[in-house]
């Protein structure tokens, strides 16, 4: 599903008015709809059924207008508030504005303190406070005086439904602008906004319920937008059909350079989750004196046992024998529990310059190229690196706390810069190609916070691109399952005690109800 930032919605709204000739009172209407079938939801399950609307001066104060007046058609007891001088609103909402005052409306203008221990009393009284404060019109910090009435109605304990985005919430960063609504429902008009699902903004939202307000399909199609939400059907679309006439080659060779002495773990987690994933075959070059753990534990895996050159590490002395399976493999993860060494550095880069296969860089791996920055101009376009902000601070020198405040901008700069698919882990992973298409995964828990959780995705992302996908569509695929058997994980045994290989093992089932579109319950 496409996402947009401020200027694009606002682009999208006037395309749908002026090329495809819909009034931007009827889109107002339908969005006024949409909203007041969810009010009508929520307050058909409570007594006290008194709804107040919080309008601002804009068009999303416009929807609350509309909103207001549906209830009040339908008889249920509405009061709408507005956030300044009435003689400010404009176009469409001004057109609403007027139907409400006609209609005898009960309408209260905040203007000075006194108005505002109204608004607090009133509010004491109400079921359900609608919030058309602010939009995607949103420009600056909320001043003091609306600070006021959005601190009321967080501190009021009653259901709050925002419009489109939580007020106070920036709708194209996710930032929070002063002070903004805490929702327990956003409905959300037309596209999702990047402020609906990043954070912290995502944290404002509460339930995200995302509606057609009538821009035709043919509209968002024209403005070419590059920013996606990942979503079950379009992971539906990456998964490849499995015919039944089949056999284990059909479904490609990962080759999984990883673990060392103290971090074998990293490997058998990385190994499993692309055998879970469906691969083909999986093959692990094992320094000597790891072998025996290894082929304990990968039941299903072939180990490579390979002369240690140094004691628990696989490095550039064994480049020989790891390109013979290389050339056979379809896909080769580097890095993860690897360790930090200087054989593995020289590794990294003969690998780099002797295939043309897709890689996946991770962990250990990327720390390499941090230390070898010259390296960075050997990685061919196949390639998928995965770093988290830490590994992504060391690699472009960025500070962590701008890479979390950015990551969209930073996780796409560098696949541009040198032409690599960017997986930046977190929560809210984005996924950036060299094209500039960008990806954003919703789907994941703090429960994933966990040790091994990244060498899960790394086994995945094999996995996928083993099996054909493409890099950038097996990185996308993979973040979304990995976040949604971490979800499944999560709901089966908390968030707490949940571990990497828990979400290794959800993993079957929760691509077989992607592939077959069952609703998981998580
Ligand atoms: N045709 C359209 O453009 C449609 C817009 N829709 C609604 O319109 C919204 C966007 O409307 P607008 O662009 O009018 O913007 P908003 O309604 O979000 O707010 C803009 C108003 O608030 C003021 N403002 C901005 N930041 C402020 C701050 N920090 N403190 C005080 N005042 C501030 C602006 O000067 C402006 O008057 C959407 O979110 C959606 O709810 C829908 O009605 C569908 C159609
Ligand atoms: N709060 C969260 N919400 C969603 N996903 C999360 C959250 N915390 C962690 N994850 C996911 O878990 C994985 C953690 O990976 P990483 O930081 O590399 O851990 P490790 O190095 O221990 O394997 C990433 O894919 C990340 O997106
Ligand atoms: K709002």
């Amino acid at each position: 599903m496409k996402m947009v930032n401020s200027d694009q919605i606002k682009q999208l709204d006037n395309i749908a008015m002026e090329s495809f000739c819909i009034p931007g009172i009827v889109l107002m209407e339908n969005a006024g709809i949409c909203v007041f079938e969810e009010v009508l939801k929520y307050i058909e399950q409570k007594e006290n059924k008194e709804v107040i609307v919080v309008c601002g001066l804009g068009n999303n104060g416009g929807d609350g207008f509309v909103v207001a007046r549906h209830l009040f058609n339908k008889g249920i007891p509405v009061k709408v508030f507005i956030t300044g001088n009435p003689s400010a609103i404009s176009g469409d909402a001004k057109k609403n504005y007027d139907i409400i005052q006609k209609l005898n409306i009960d309408i209260q203008i905040l203007v000075g303190v006194n108005n505002l221990k109204k608004f607090s009393e009133v509010v004491k009284g109400c079921g359900l406070i609608v919030d058309a404060i602010f939009g995607t019109g949103l420009k600056r910090d909320v001043d003091g005086f609306i600070q006021e009435i959005i601190s009321i109605i967080n501190k009021s304990e009653k259901g709050i439904i925002s419009i489109d985005i939580p007020s106070g919430v920036g709708a194209s960063d996710g930032k929070v602008y002063g002070l903004a609504v805490k929702a327990d429902k956003t409905v959300v008009l037309a596209l999702p906004k990047i402020g609906n699902i990043n954070y912290p903004g995502a944290d404002y939202a509460g339930e995200l319920i995302i509606k057609d307000i009538g821009i035709p399909k043919a509209a968002i199609k024209n403005m070419d937008l590059n920013m996606n939400l990942i979503t079950n059907d379009m992971v539906k679309g990456i998964l490849p059909f499995r015919k039944r006439d089949t056999h284990k080659g059909n479904f490609g060779k990962a080759y999984v350079v990883a673990g060392s002495t103290g971090m074998t773990g990293a490997a058998i987690l990385t190994c499993e989750a692309a055998l879970r994933s469906g691969v083909g075959l999986l093959k692990i070059p094992v320094p000597q004196s790891l072998n025996t753990i290894m082929e304990t534990r990968l039941t299903e895996a072939i180990t490579v046992p390979l002369p240690e050159f140094k004691k628990g590490v696989v490095g550039i002395s064994d480049f020989e024998k790891i390109l013979k399976t290389m050339e056979e493999s379809n896909v080769i993860a580097i890095g993860p529990g690897s360790g930090n060494s200087r054989e593995l550095e020289e590794l990294l880069r003969n690998i780099l310059e002797h295939t043309s296969k897709p890689i996946v860089l991770d962990a250990d791996a990327l720390n390499s190229l941090a230390n070898r920055k010259e390296f960075l101009k050997l990685i061919q376009s196949q390639t998928v690196m995965t770093p988290h902000v830490g590994e992504m601070s060391r690699l472009t020198e960025l500070d962590i706390d701008y890479i979390k405040n950015n990551r969209i901008e930073v996780a796409s700069e560098f696949s541009k810069k040198w032409n690599v698919v960017i997986v930046l882990k977190g929560a809210r992973t984005v996924v950036a190609g060299p094209n500039g298409e960008i990806y954003i995964n919703k789907t994941g828990n703090p429960g994933m916070s966990t040790p091994g959780s990244g060498d899960v995705l790394t086994g995945i992302i094999t996995g996928f691109i083993a099996q054909g996908i493409e890099p950038i569509k097996a990185a996308v695929a993979a973040v979304y399952v990995h976040g949604k058997a971490g979800d499944l994980a999560a709901e089966r045994i908390g968030e707490y005690g949940l571990l990497a290989s828990d979400i290794i093992k959800e993993l079957p089932i929760t691509i077989k109800h992607i592939v077959e579109k069952i609703k998981i319950n998580a």
